[in-house]
């Protein structure tokens, strides 16, 4: 088993992954549409190889996602900076508030409703990925589809390049294992009113394959032998990258 665990939702993702990734080292795995699903089965596939004693050594969310428009055109590559759960907070007459916002304990949060890309991942891909437009995805639980919300999630993030349902999901339980994450997306549509005319999932899928060699390159470094002496050097609140191994730095219950 290669350190590589690719997420997509759909089996179509997985297969326009495999196509450009002929790489039977890699795990490309489909687990379901939406953060829930995607954060649990990717929870239980991270927990599992490492029962097995063959530990992931880094998780990639890739898939099709919407546009925002003027940031990223359809059929374009998106590299997440960060993966923001764009939906995780409260109502308020003044406008929506992030959960991080909302005064509870850190210890509640996990890591927020901001997973940051682990900077070495990202570096590697955006080496491999020239044309990417770079920012943050976001997750939400409902597709973005009329003209009030685009507007709206527009605003509110207005770094934001995508929208997507599966990377906060994806990107929390590398976190919880701590393991280096990143999100990888290609455009098949432009958020904002429900058109199912515009889409272009075809151009999507082959985007994600021609995307999908980036992964390849990634691998032969993540699944090198650990090395006991290198990575102590890294002191033990080092945080995890695309070249070293988890430290395992925390629990799940966050303890
Ligand atoms: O029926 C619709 O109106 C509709 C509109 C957008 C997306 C869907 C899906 O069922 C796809 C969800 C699936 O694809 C990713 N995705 C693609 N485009 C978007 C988007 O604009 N907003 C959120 N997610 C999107 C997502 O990650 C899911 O895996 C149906």
């Amino acid at each position: 088993m290669t350190g590589l665990l690719v997420v997509t939702a759909v089996p179509a993702e997985a297969d326009a992954i495999r196509a450009g990734l002929p790489d039977p080292s890699v795990a490309i795995t489909p687990v379901g549409v939406g953060p829930a699903v995607a954060g649990a089965a990717t929870a239980r596939l991270l927990a599992l190889a490492e029962a097995a004693g063959r530990p992931y050594r880094a998780v990639v969310s890739a898939g099709v996602a919407g546009g925002f428009r003027g940031r990223v055109a359809v059929g374009g590559t998106v590299l997440g900076t960060a993966s923001i759960a764009a939906d995780l907070g409260a109502e308020s007459p003044e406008g929506f508030i992030p959960i991080d916002a909302l005064g509870m304990p850190p210890a509640l949060l996990g890591g927020g409703s901001v997973v940051p890309a682990d900077p070495e991942l990202l570096a590697a891909l955006r080496a491999a990925l020239p044309d990417a437009t770079i920012g943050p995805v976001l997750t939400v639980n409902t597709v973005t589809g009329t003209a009030a919300s685009t507007e709206l999630i527009a605003g509110r993030y207005p770094d934001a390049v995508a929208e997507a349902m599966e990377g906060y999901g994806v990107a929390v339980a590398a976190a919880q294992a701590a393991l280096p994450f990143a999100e990888l997306r290609t455009v098949s549509n432009p958020i904002g009113p429900r058109d199912r005319d515009a889409w272009r999932m075809r151009e999507a899928l082959a985007a994600l394959t021609e995307a999908a060699s980036a992964l390849g390159q990634l691998a032969p470094g993540l699944s090198r032998v650990p090395s006991p002496t290198r990575d102590a050097a890294a002191g033990p609140g080092a945080a995890p990258s695309a070249g070293s191994p988890p430290a395992r730095t925390r629990t799940p219950s966050g303890s």
